[in-house]
């Protein structure tokens, strides 16, 4: 039985500089298609009364605050998010196992909690940018061993690359982990910073539950279009 709010299988991240932008795209989607992901821009801009007004319009939110702090901190953070009544809560996986065992116990699982996952590795890094901050293991090495240890601390999956998706499956013993990935970026759209990228169809093949898609489609001419055509090519 899952212990978490059901999941998306697209979450739109609404990274815009101000909340009219944002509203004006969420006024075109339905919550049927797309769950919304609120990050550190538009939470520090808009703050938490968006994100409230957002889950009463029936969204599914991912508030992608990723926080990573001491474990009193992050677990009183933890709290305020479930507070929200969004649906997934994200934390640092690199914030280490007592980090990660107060965030799982300030957000016990229970079926009208949120899905609480960890960051491994940013879709946006490297090898070589690992190596630059002192690991030196493969980079699927250090998904997986920061998998493991979420795992261990009973959170209910990660967020990864979809290049990383199907391992994930094998490091979590838990039957149905959430697996989020972002770095989607459909055939011919532009990289931007995102270094470890799929497609939309690719990815959910690969394994993902839900996919995270943002300026492919806040950068287009018709955003609600594309937010449109990327649900349909997943469903
Ligand atoms: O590893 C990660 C974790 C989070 N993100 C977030 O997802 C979106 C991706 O946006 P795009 O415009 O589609 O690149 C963004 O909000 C990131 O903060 C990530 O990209 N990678």
């Amino acid at each position: 039985m899952r212990m978490h709010r059901a999941q998306p299988s697209l979450y739109v991240a609404l990274d815009f500089p101000d909340r009219a932008a944002a509203e004006n795209l969420v006024a075109q989607l339905d919550p049927a298609d797309c769950g919304l992901k609120v990050g550190k821009e538009l939470f520090t801009r808009a703050g938490p009364e968006l994100v409230r007004s957002l889950v009463d319009r029936g969204f599914a939110v991912f508030l992608d605050l990723k926080f990573h702090d001491i474990p009193h901190t992050v677990a009183q953070a933890c709290r305020a998010a479930s507070d929200l009544g969004v649906s997934l809560v994200n934390v640092h996986a690199s914030g280490g196992r007592a980090m990660l065992a107060a965030a799982r116990a300030a957000i016990p699982p229970g079926t009208d909690a949120p899905a609480l996952i960890a960051v491994t590795v940013l879709t946006s890094m490297t090898e070589a940018d690992l190596v630059d901050i002192g690991v030196n293991r493969p980079l699927a090495d250090q998904v997986s061993a920061l998998a493991r240890l979420s795992c261990e601390a009973g959170l209910d999956g990660v967020v990864c690359s979809a290049w990383e998706a199907t391992a994930m499956r094998s490091v979590f013993v838990q039957p149905d982990p959430v697996i989020v990935t972002p770095g989607i970026r459909p055939a011919g759209s532009a990289l931007d910073d995102q270094s470890r990228v799929m497609t939309p169809e690719e990815a959910i093949q690969a394994g993902a539950t839900s996919i995270v898609v943002g300026r492919p489609i806040t950068r287009a001419q018709d955003p609600a279009s594309v937010a449109h055509e990327i649900a349909r090519s997943i469903r």
